[in-house]
């Protein structure tokens, strides 16, 4: 599985800082806060909070898919100056983007491709529209390829349609589409939501091995069991404020009750 080299740094990489971040949709009352925080490289951070504390909708501002409404996403994983994510548009935000690899509980494939196309899609904004369809992609991007399904295990069903994998298989071509893109940060959202406890951890362990890669992983999650057993670091989102940013050992019984108690019933 040594498919990317491994950085070792005394003083880890900041690639994004997150300053007092906003969201309201549309006239609503606000979802995100006033959050802040920073992701550094080679972290594998969880998010975790009740149904509805946010979680969703940070990750996707984080990658430019939600508009924020007020704060700062100022990401360093590009090479030049640091970018202000919310101001980006066209082909920065999409450069961005690339940099900043998302998947999802469902996966998100194209289920009448087959299995290697579907990952190679992973550099779409490269290829171009017209020679993705055509299957018209550059040998290194076919060797890449090759590379991340037999890293996930997958290389036997590269040219099977991506409708006849399990799920689990699913979201492990999910992963590598999204490393096609040698992203510095991989934003999952949900990504073991649908998946069996055998497949949660398989892809549980292809995000702890990325993160050992170097790459920020940042993982919206459900269960504080994977949390403690893959995760180095969690933040707790509660009605749209951070109130735990630590180790996951940090995780007592009192700090997932902040974390999962409505303020409501916390205060009465
Ligand atoms: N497009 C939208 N329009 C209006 N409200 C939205 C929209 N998307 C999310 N919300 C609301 O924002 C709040 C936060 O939703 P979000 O999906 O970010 O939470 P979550 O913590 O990821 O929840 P879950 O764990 O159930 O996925 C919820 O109250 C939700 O109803």
């Amino acid at each position: 599985m040594d498919t990317q080299p491994t950085l070792t740094s005394h003083h880890p990489e900041k690639l994004l800082s997150v300053v007092n971040l906003r969201k309201a949709y549309g006239q609503q009352q606000e979802v995100i806060k006033g959050v802040s925080f920073d992701l550094y490289a080679g972290e594998l951070v969880a998010v975790i909070g009740r149904s509805g504390a946010g979680k969703s909708t940070l990750l996707h501002m984080l990658n430019g898919t939600i508009e924020t409404t007020a704060g700062d996403i100022i990401g360093f994983a590009q090479s030049d100056s640091p970018q202000h994510v919310q101001t980006l548009s066209g082909q920065s935000l999409r450069h961005w983007r690339a940099t900043c690899g998302m998947i999802f509980q469902d996966f998100c494939l194209v289920p009448r491709l087959d299995v290697i196309t579907n990952v190679l899609l992973g550099r779409l904004s490269e290829t171009g529209i017209v020679r993705s369809m055509l299957k018209l992609f550059p040998k290194q991007d076919i060797e890449r390829a090759i590379e991340l399904l037999e890293w996930t295990g997958l290389i036997h069903h590269a040219l099977q349609r991506a409708e006849n994998l399990s799920g689990g298989q699913s979201q492990r071509v999910a992963i590598a589409r999204a490393l096609m893109q040698n992203p510095r940060l991989l934003l999952a959202d949900e990504p073991v939501a649908s998946l069996d406890p055998k497949n949660t951890h398989r892809v549980m362990q292809a995000l702890k091995e990325i993160s050992a890669q170097n790459i920020g992983v940042m993982v919206n999650l459900h269960s504080v069991e994977l949390v403690k057993q893959y995760c180095s670091r969690v933040i707790g989102v509660s009605e749209g404020t951070i109130v735990y940013d630590g180790s996951p050992e940090g995780l007592t019984d009192d700090v997932q009750q902040l974390i999962y108690t409505p303020s409501s019933s916390a205060a009465a």
